[in-house]
């Protein structure tokens, strides 16, 4: 039981808590254990979980991308302890486009696009890129925060790097309307800044093709 917790999300996966830690509001990320797996196993698979989640963060912020900064690891508990970011999520900020300019929705674009060129630049694959998981921290006008490493992992694949987008890809169409030109800038940015991007953005268009003859096929 985490001291003044108060339980922001309930996933399948993790309870994330807002509580009071070393003065600061802090954001407490807790991994459940499965009681259908075996004891030992479930403590193993669960801790590296953690431990890979708090890694990749790590990674991002020593590359300078803007993440949630890690204060602490407790593998006993299954526990992260990090940055609090204050501001609204970017699906929040799509679904209320009222009062919002072109020019400030291609800023969201253009640093998104950065963002996710420069985690592939270091080899940080995210595994699970929402617009739920991008946020805009309110204390530098909206610049992007990527969150929720719970699934990400490091990998040189391309492969590897072309699905991530692709899951975001989905992520805009299926949750937010007329955002494909948004899209497309969101990829121009990417294009800009990261090493093997072109590459990417190629095994990207066969990614969507087996996506599309997937979806043909039912
Ligand atoms: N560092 C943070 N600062 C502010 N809010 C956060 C932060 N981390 C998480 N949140 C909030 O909590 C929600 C859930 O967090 P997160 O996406 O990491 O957990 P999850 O989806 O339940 O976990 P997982 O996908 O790893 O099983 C986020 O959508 C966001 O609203």
């Amino acid at each position: 039981m985490i001291h003044n917790a108060q339980l922001i999300k309930q996933g399948a996966e993790a309870k994330v808590y807002l509580a009071p830690f070393c003065q600061r509001q802090t954001i407490i990320k807790e991994r459940f254990t499965k009681a259908y797996r075996h004891p030992t196993l479930d403590k193993k698979l669960t801790s590296r979980r953690v431990v890979q989640e708090a890694r990749c963060l790590s990674r991002c912020q020593k590359a300078r991308i803007d993440t949630p900064t890690v204060y602490m690891v407790d593998t006993e508990n299954y526990l992260i302890y990090m940055e609090y970011i204050e501001g609204c999520s970017v699906r929040e900020y799509l679904v209320t486009p009222e009062g919002q300019t072109d020019a400030a929705q291609t800023k969201v674009a253009q640093e998104i696009g950065r963002a996710l060129g420069l985690m592939h630049n270091i080899d940080v694959v995210h595994g699970d890129l929402t617009t739920s998981n991008l946020l805009m921290r309110n204390e530098t006008g909206g610049s992007v925060v990527l969150i929720d490493f719970g699934l990400s992992y490091v990998s040189q694949l391309i492969e590897d790097k072309a699905v991530d987008l692709y899951v975001l890809e989905r992520a805009f169409s299926s949750t937010h309307p007329n955002t494909e030109a948004m899209f497309e800038q969101i990829l121009k940015a990417y294009g800009e800044s990261g090493k093997a991007s072109k590459q990417i953005l190629k095994k990207l268009e066969d990614v969507r093709m087996r996506g599309r003859k997937r979806s043909m096929l039912g």
